[in-house]
């Protein structure tokens, strides 16, 4: 097939590896010249994914959004959450007519509360059943060294999310499908905030028991949220959800955990944000979370005690007493 993605970040180029892996022909679109130059021309892209020393051959790249979709059958986009919307709408009229559109984003789009399947479909005009999230745990730099992993692909059509399930298997990769893009959505990007905490616990020295009950209540918070925007409970206990969320807790590869840790030792958000190697797509999700669990009549004390930390600047203990709240609760 001929595929194309938009954004040659750390994942889409990881994830460009993976389809070129199966067979496909691979199209990268990027803005920065220095980036398409380097994949067409050197077969690497040493800006956002050095740990790659040669992409595939059959892996090219172009700055030309009209020549990068054309004749595409499935289009990747893989942009930071927040840019988007501004990045896609030159792209409207571009789009092939049959083409299937697969988000790897995982965030909410801060100015409108919305999802990134909300925020795709709505830019290019697209049917929701040519549009697909893909989400797992699914850290770029172990994909992009080949070791195993699994992904999940959603589309509300179940044949168009299996072919893109086939289109981006390869056998170190393995992807599921499922009809709940709304729970892939929310668990992606969701758990991103999650892992802000945590590694700000960890980064300010807690432990084991402190991460467990963050990654627990955040995973009951997610799944609370979720259920009421419409999704699958179901979801939140698979690999993009639980799974996605092991994955990012629990590795300094995450950008949003090193983000939490940056605060956990001290630094501010503003420096945090200086030393950070790529999009922690938590930080800006916070604040949507809230205002959705607002909207929702859904508690959100995890993601409003991140909140406060992103917005004035409290501690990890008081981030961690704010989570604890003062009333005696069921579990
Ligand atoms: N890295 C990972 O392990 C994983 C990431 N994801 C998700 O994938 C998405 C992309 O992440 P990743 O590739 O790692 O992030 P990076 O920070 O490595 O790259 C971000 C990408 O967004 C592009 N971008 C930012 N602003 C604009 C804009 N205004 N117009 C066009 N392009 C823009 C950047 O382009 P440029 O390079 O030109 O600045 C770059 O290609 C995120 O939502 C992330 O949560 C999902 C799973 C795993
Ligand atoms: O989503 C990811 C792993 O599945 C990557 O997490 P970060 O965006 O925090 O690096």
């Amino acid at each position: 097939m001929k595929i194309t993605v938009l954004g040659a970040g750390a994942w889409g180029t990881a994830f460009g590896q993976v389809l070129a892996d199966a067979g496909n022909d691979v199209t990268m679109w990027a803005i920065e010249p220095e980036i398409v130059e380097g994949i067409r021309d050197r077969h690497r892209n040493a800006v956002r994914l050095p740990s790659v020393e040669r992409l595939p051959e059959n892996m090219t790249a172009t700055g030309d959004r009209a020549e990068a979709v054309r004749g595409a059958e499935i289009i990747i986009v893989s942009i930071a959450a927040q840019a988007a919307r501004v990045a896609l709408e030159p792209f409207r009229d571009l789009i092939p007519g049959d083409a299937i559109v697969v988000s790897l984003m995982k965030g909410i789009e801060r100015a409108t509360g919305k999802r990134m399947d909300e925020v795709v479909t709505e830019t290019l005009g697209l049917p929701e059943d040519r549009f697909a999230a893909i989400s797992g745990p699914n850290l770029s730099k172990e994909i992009a060294a080949r070791e195993p992993a699994a992904t999940v692909v959603a589309c509300t059509n179940i044949d168009n999310a299996r072919r893109v399930a086939h289109a981006c298997t390869t056998h170190y990769f393995k992807a599921f499908v499922t009809t709940d893009v709304i729970g892939l959505e929310m668990c992606g990007s969701l758990k991103n905030v999650i892992a802000l905490a945590v590694g700000m616990a960890r980064g300010a020295g807690y432990g084991e028991n402190t991460a467990a009950m963050i990654e627990t209540r955040g995973l009951s918070e997610m799944t609370a949220l979720g259920k009421a925007a419409g999704a699958d409970p179901k979801t939140f206990c698979g690999l993009a959800g639980v799974g996605d969320l092991i994955a990012t807790c629990g590795s300094p590869l995450s950008r949003n955990y090193t983000f939490g840790a940056n605060l956990g030792k001290g630094l501010s958000v503003e420096e945090a944000t200086r030393v950070s190697n790529g999009v922690a797509e938590g930080v800006p999700t916070t604040d949507a979370v809230v205002a959705l669990g607002r909207k929702l009549g859904v508690p959100t004390p995890l993601a409003t005690a991140m909140s406060h930390v992103l917005d004035r600047g409290i501690s990890c203990s008081e981030m961690l007493a704010e989570l604890f709240g003062p009333d005696i609760t069921e579990e």
